[in-house]
């Protein structure tokens, strides 16, 4: 097709993360041969999902003293091999679901499928200032998070103050959450009101352990001097004032949504309005017959690996 190798399967899987490699564990002892396309940097992310730009994972079962990220999802990518599931390390830019069979296409390949399941999950949106990223300098997994439920009660949060940088509903959540943990939350919102529900901003306006930072944004993150390379505070930029001010804190959390990784997908299935795979209660079939979605791109609620290795 085109020039490009062409390949004829049962089954396409997209995606690398737990979804992904559940749906080919389970397609591959089925004997269907699934081909799968774990993509290449796919929305900045290295193969294998979300999991490897985290640390510990200390709620996925099977692993009572917590894993890596990077080898829970060597271990998926292993398992999906050792089934006969073929893995190939290239982002699907394009598709065609307008007949059957799909049609899906990377740079060098082209697939012809009976049927697709999209598990390209979702990006947690990052911010970037000076101290916010990883590596030397940088506090990224080393008190900076971008998901409170993984990493809220890691032992370095405990009794401690922490940060969270929102105003959604997650944002709220998040907050609530961490108060089970850190000392003290503060949110920090850039505007002077949030556009979380209401009944979320009343939970978190009653607890005592939240405050709120209006009208601010953090302009940089800092070491603590006695725990050596971990996130000791925060300089935070009031945007009306322009007053910069000192917020000690061992913890900040991203709560500023995320991105489903959907837009390879050129309006082929239905989506929702933040871009989401929209797919029936309670199944994974999506608006086309024969195209399922699993995982976090089709999960704006639950998030987590085991959910998503649930669907998959
Ligand atoms: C910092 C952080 C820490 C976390 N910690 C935990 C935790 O401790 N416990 C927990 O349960 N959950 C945790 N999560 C959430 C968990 O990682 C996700 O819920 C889970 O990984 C979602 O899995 P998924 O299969 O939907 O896809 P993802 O993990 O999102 O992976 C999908 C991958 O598919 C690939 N891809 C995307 N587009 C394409 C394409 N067009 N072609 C080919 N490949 C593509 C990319 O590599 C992409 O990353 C954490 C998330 C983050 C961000």
């Amino acid at each position: 097709m085109n020039g490009l190798e062409t390949h004829n399967t049962n089954l396409c899987i997209v995606g690398s993360g737990p979804a992904a490699h559940t749906a080919a564990i389970y397609a591959a002892r089925a004997e269907l041969n699934p081909l799968l396309f774990e993509g290449w940097m796919a929305n900045d992310i290295a193969p294998g999902g979300q999991l490897t730009t985290t640390t510990d994972v200390e709620n996925f079962p099977g692993f009572p003293d917590g894993i890596l990220g990077a080898d829970l999802t060597d271990n998926f990518r292993r398992q999906s091999e050792r089934f006969g599931a073929k893995i190939f390390t290239e982002t699907v830019t394009k598709v065609d679901f307008s007949s059957k069979p799909f049609k899906l296409f990377t740079d060098s390949r082209a697939v012809i499928a009976d049927a697709v399941i999209l598990a390209t999950g979702a990006v947690a949106k990052r911010l970037t200032f000076p101290g916010s990223g990883e590596g030397t300098g940088g506090f990224w997994n080393r008190g900076i998070s971008a998901c409170a439920v993984c990493d809220g009660a890691a032992p370095i949060f405990r009794g401690k103050p922490l940060a969270v940088i929102g105003g959604g509903d997650s944002a709220m959540e998040e907050a609530s959450f961490l108060t089970k943990y850190g000392s003290k939350v503060s949110i920090i919102h850039r505007r002077d009101a949030f556009r979380a529900s209401k009944i979320m901003q009343q939970r978190v306006f009653a607890n005592p352990k939240i405050d709120v930072v209006w009208n601010s944004t953090v302009v940089e993150a800092y070491g603590d001097g006695e725990r050596g390379g971990v996130l000791g505070g925060l300089k935070v930029k009031n945007v009306v004032t322009g007053d910069v001010e000192d917020l000690r804190v061992s913890g900040l959390f991203f709560a500023i949504g995320h991105e489903p990784a959907t837009r390879f997908l050129g309006g082929a299935v239905e989506l929702d309005s933040d871009g989401y795979v929209v797919t029936k209660a309670g199944t994974t079939e999506t608006s086309v017959a024969g195209v399922f979605a699993a995982g976090d791109v089709q999960d704006k609620k639950y998030r987590q690996a085991v959910t998503a290795a649930g669907t998959g």
